[in-house]
């Protein structure tokens, strides 16, 4: 017998799911025992609390305040340990370790080189240092059972005046694993057209880029991003829902939404983070639910796993409890985010076909060998259909 009805997952199987990270920044993601650490051998003596646990509660309460500009204040001291190769190379490591666990297969993690010279670093040594850590944290994760694949972002800050040079760099380690480049910090008055020279050099040079937009601002800031810009895919996006009308069950598109579902612009979306800025209310009311029914391009991210005390399983958990998602809902997000991977499209295709397909068709047929098998589980939420 077939099982007829998608089944609501349990927080083992979530944990257990392939995921695709594509949003996700190494000094928002560092295990708060690592802080304490680092800065006892750096001599930084500004941390807010010593005991890794406190630590951890004080950056989720920090960045729980309502505002971008509050959320990002909190980044000065993790950036404040990441100033030396060690400290990067064990930040690095750690991060691929901690997604792997989590069952994340493929992930592209984002950085600000720019934010890790204070102790004289250049450019290309917090690069060359950062992807040394990746690829050793690939490797443990390999020796523990787990596989992943890590891929760096070189973001610029928008509010400085460096993305041209970072978008160089980017370009430069192309080959030695950097797939992409992103902007972030504060939006309001940062237009990302303030940054088209760094934009309009990675398009001459066929490369990838990511801005984050529409996340403290709106609609103004994904029609630049896209139209101006030329981005492949928005960091979170969620503000697209200014350009879309409920009414009386209808729902029609504006212009700008039409055309970010028609060209199934991907949509790095993370959930926590945005309840912690301000961006929406709750789970249930945040935009992924009508986006994912609408079928714009949606994937699940954490943005700043430390932040938002978060891991990609816990943002499925809370997705799941919100909207009764099911594992063909979870494959949809992950396949949404696969393809929308900055590495070339056969290694992209083979991670889908090969990798995360297989997992969920794994997970799917668990039914049948559970204790009383033959009982189809429970029915609930969405099945998954379309692209
Ligand atoms: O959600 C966000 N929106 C905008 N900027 C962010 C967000 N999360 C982190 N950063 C910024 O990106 C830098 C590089 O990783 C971080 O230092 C932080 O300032
Ligand atoms: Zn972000």
């Amino acid at each position: 017998m077939q099982n007829p009805t998608p089944s609501v997952p349990t927080a083992e199987q979530i944990r257990r799911a392939p995921k695709a990270l594509l949003h996700d920044h190494l000094d928002g993601g560092l295990r708060p025992g690592t802080i304490v650490d680092i800065a006892r051998t750096t001599g930084y003596t500004e941390l807010p609390e010593t005991d890794p646990d406190r630590l951890g509660a004080w950056f989720r309460e920090a960045a729980d305040s309502g505002s971008l500009e509050r959320y990002l204040e909190t980044f000065a001291h993790t950036c404040a340990v990441m100033q030396t190769r060690d400290a990067l190379v064990r930040v690095a490591a750690e991060c691929a370790e901690d997604l792997a666990a989590d069952g994340v297969v493929y992930a592209e993690v984002r950085y600000a080189p720019e934010q890790h010279l204070e102790a004289g670093l250049t450019l290309e040594e917090v690069v060359e240092a950062v992807n040394e850590g990746f690829r050793q944290g690939e490797q443990r994760a390999r020796d523990n059972g787990h596989r992943i694949r890590v891929g760096a972002l070189l973001t610029a800050m928008r509010h400085a005046a460096r993305s041209k040079e970072i978008a160089e760099l980017a370009n430069r380690y192309r080959d030695s694993g950097v797939v992409g480049f992103d902007i972030a910090g504060a939006e309001a008055g940062y237009p990302p057209t303030r940054h088209l020279d760094a934009f309009d050099y990675l398009k001459r040079e066929n490369n990838h880029f990511t801005i984050h937009a529409g996340e403290a601002f709106g609609l103004p800031s994904i029609w630049q991003a896209l139209q101006w810009c030329g981005a492949d895919r928005l960091g979170h996006g969620v503000r697209i829902i200014d350009d879309i009308e409920q009414k009386d069950g209808e729902v029609s598109l504006g212009r700008l939404a039409a055309y970010v579902r028609d060209k199934r612009v991907p949509l790095e979306m993370c959930p926590t983070s945005n309840l912690q800025t301000g961006a929406a209310e709750s789970y249930r009311e945040h935009p992924i639910g009508l986006l994912r029914r609408l079928h714009f391009r949606v994937t699940v991210n954490t943005d700043n796993r430390l932040m938002s005390g978060t891991t990609m399983s816990r943002e499925f958990g809370h997705l799941v409890e919100a909207f009764g998602y099911t594992l063909d809902d979870m494959q949809w997000f992950t396949v949404n985010a696969m393809k929308s991977a900055f590495i070339p499209f056969d290694e992209r295709l083979a991670m889908i076909n090969e990798v995360i397909k297989p997992g969920y068709a794994e997970l799917k047929a668990e039914w049948l060998f559970a204790p009383g098998a033959g009982t189809p589980p429970v029915a609930s939420g969405s099945a998954a259909s379309g692209s």
